[in-house]
């Protein structure tokens, strides 16, 4: 899957734009967020003016006065803190919920042509990490942002009521620590950030590759290079993280570095502007308090700067799933007449730079059984592919009867027809409910019958549990043939009026493949059936041979 080269500001932008039907909680969030953090901030300021009073140089409020109202703003704090949480994390797990709905529905989209050969570690990384930490930008980061924004402007004011120059002091060191900091370190920890969530996706490609080839790991004693090679992986992995932290660490030392500094640089000019008669004494340690206390949303905001490059390499992943276009769209008004005769005329085809089909002509009448010969990878399974549209002809066409395949409707098609791949696929679940996937409404009766034609019912019956029992239960125990004739008991359930069979009986003895050929034979009267075979016994019930 190809990610877009996009900026921090183009995929912020892109996940904004998610949030509009939660826009009422957000802007919630960021009213309670600012009352919240102005009110801790006036705490702090509060306490000041007590000092103050205390030593005799303020007098518009009492001591008891500013006790009371600095009790009464810590209760508001809390109330308001977990408020604003709870707003913003209802948002996020809300987006969270509809993200993953979109991913799943763009995975479906795209399936089966954009993810075959896709490296499926990398999607499950997708589709777990990168969007739980999604949550992060929604719960964490648009809020922090407007926050900070709306109350260093607020304090900018306040501190500016007190003399201009004070304002634009206070001005300058929360643009160094809310903007400045934040962009330089996030602009040099943004290859980074992406480059950990790729390599976090390869490290999950790995481990899955390794699972499934397990045999064939022990088998031929690939164990230590194996394990080497994650350890490899593993280790790339640590140091980017390791890197991530420096910038980190660099982030938290300036910014504490820079809030000492705004501290000394308020006191100073205020101090300077009280020895100048400009301002009261008592208002510059006034400032300098309103300053020091102010900055924890602005800090946030730096400190953010460490997540956001992770964040929005998250964000950049999800998104390229989600824009990514599927190489074919399925027809929802098209025809569904899918009878008659099937005929390539001039079929071309070819996956990226090679043409696997070249002006390929064939018929396939209607309720005959074809069998299709040809050496290994000339093109057999992908021309079934073809032939079910999950990839489209570069040149000529593929028609069912009078209705090009392109014309007709996707879910008529999968309707009309029942393909049996090479690999037949087990969910775990119980065997009826796996041989049902073919026909969700289908009757025991007529599971028991799918299952006699693919010659299975026997072995079926010898489980624990018969129908009942459980795949997953039996793990790796079911054999390749047992697999291969639970997908065509599949086909035979499915009742549709093509079949399409890839190397049906590669796994199957010659006394279960009898039995299922004579099924099959039975059934051509109102059945066209395609078969791809390399067995002779096979071939033997065809009518018509393409060698290809
Ligand atoms: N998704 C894919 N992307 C790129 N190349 C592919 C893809 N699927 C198959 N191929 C290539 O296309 C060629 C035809 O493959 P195909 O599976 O159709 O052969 P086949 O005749 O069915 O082989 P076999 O008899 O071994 O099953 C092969 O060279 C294969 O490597």
């Amino acid at each position: 899957m190809q990610q877009k080269k996009k900026n921090g500001f183009q995929i912020m932008l892109e996940l904004l734009g998610m949030i509009r039907p939660l826009m009422g909680f957000m802007l919630l969030a960021i009213l309670m967020g600012c009352i919240g953090n102005l009110v801790a901030t006036f705490i702090t300021i509060l306490g000041g003016y007590g000092l103050l009073s205390v030593a005799g140089l303020y007098n518009k409020l009492t001591i008891t006065t500013i006790f009371t109202v600095i009790i009464i703003f810590a209760v508001i704090r809390g109330i308001l803190r977990y408020a604003e949480q709870a707003c913003n994390h209802y948002i996020a797990f809300k987006l969270l919920a509809s993200i993953r709905h979109k991913v799943f529905a763009s995975l479906r989209r795209l399936a089966p042509a954009k993810l075959d050969g896709n490296d499926k570690g990398n999607l499950i990384s997708i589709i777990t990490s990168d969007i739980e930490l999604l949550e992060v930008f929604y719960a964490h980061t648009i809020s922090p942002i407007a926050i900070a924004i709306i109350t260093s402007v607020f304090m900018c004011v306040f501190i500016g009521i007190i003399h201009p120059v004070l304002g634009v002091v206070a001005l300058v060191f929360y643009l160094l620590i809310g903007f400045i900091v934040p962009v330089l370190n996030s602009r040099r920890g943004r290859e980074k950030g992406q480059e950990y969530r790729d390599s976090f996706g390869e490290l999950n490609t790995s481990v899955l590759d390794n699972l499934y080839g397990l045999e064939e790991i022990i088998q031929y004693g690939q164990q230590e290079k194996r394990q080497s090679c994650l350890a490899k992986k593993t280790e790339s992995l640590e140091k980017i993280a390791k890197e991530l932290k420096k910038e980190e660490s660099i982030q938290k030392i300036s910014t504490d570095w820079i809030i000492l500094f705004a501290g000394i640089a308020m006191l100073g000019v205020s101090g300077y502007l009280a020895g100048q008669g400009e301002i009261e004494g008592g208002m510059s340690l006034i400032a300098t308090v309103a300053m020091i206390s102010s900055f924890g949303p602005t800090a946030a905001l730096s400190a953010l700067s460490n997540n956001l490059n992770h964040t929005l390499a998250c964000g950049n992943r999800v998104l390229s799933l989600l824009n990514e276009e599927p190489i074919v769209l399925d027809n929802v008004t098209g025809e569904e007449d899918c009878s008659g005769d099937i005929i390539c005329d001039g079929t071309t085809f070819g996956y990226e730079n090679k043409v696997v089909l070249n002006n390929f002509n064939v018929t396939f009448k209607e309720n005959h059984i074809h069998g299709i010969l040809g050496k290994s990878g000339c093109g057999k399974s992908t021309l079934l592919k073809l032939l079910m549209r999950f990839y489209e002809t570069n040149k000529g066409t593929i028609s069912y009867g009078k209705n090009v395949v392109n014309t007709i409707k996707t879910s008529s098609l999968r309707k009309n027809v029942a393909y049996v791949t090479q690999e037949t696929y087990l969910f775990h679940d119980t065997i009826e409910n796996n041989i049902k996937i073919a026909k969700e409404d289908a009757t025991r009766e007529e599971v028991i019958e799918a299952a006699k034609k693919a010659s299975i019912h026997d072995f079926i019956l010898s489980l624990p549990s018969g129908y009942d029992t459980i795949v997953s239960e039996l793990g790796e125990s079911l054999s390749g043939g047992e697999r291969q004739r639970i997908g065509i008991a599949r086909a035979f359930l499915h009742k549709s009026s093509i079949i399409f069979l890839d190397e049906p009986t590669s796994n199957i003895d010659s006394l279960n493949e009898g039995i299922i050929l004579k099924s099959l034979e039975e059934e051509k009267e109102d059945k066209t059936i395609i078969l791809v075979s390399h067995r002779k016994s096979t071939m033997g019930i065809v009518d018509h041979m393409v060698n290809m």
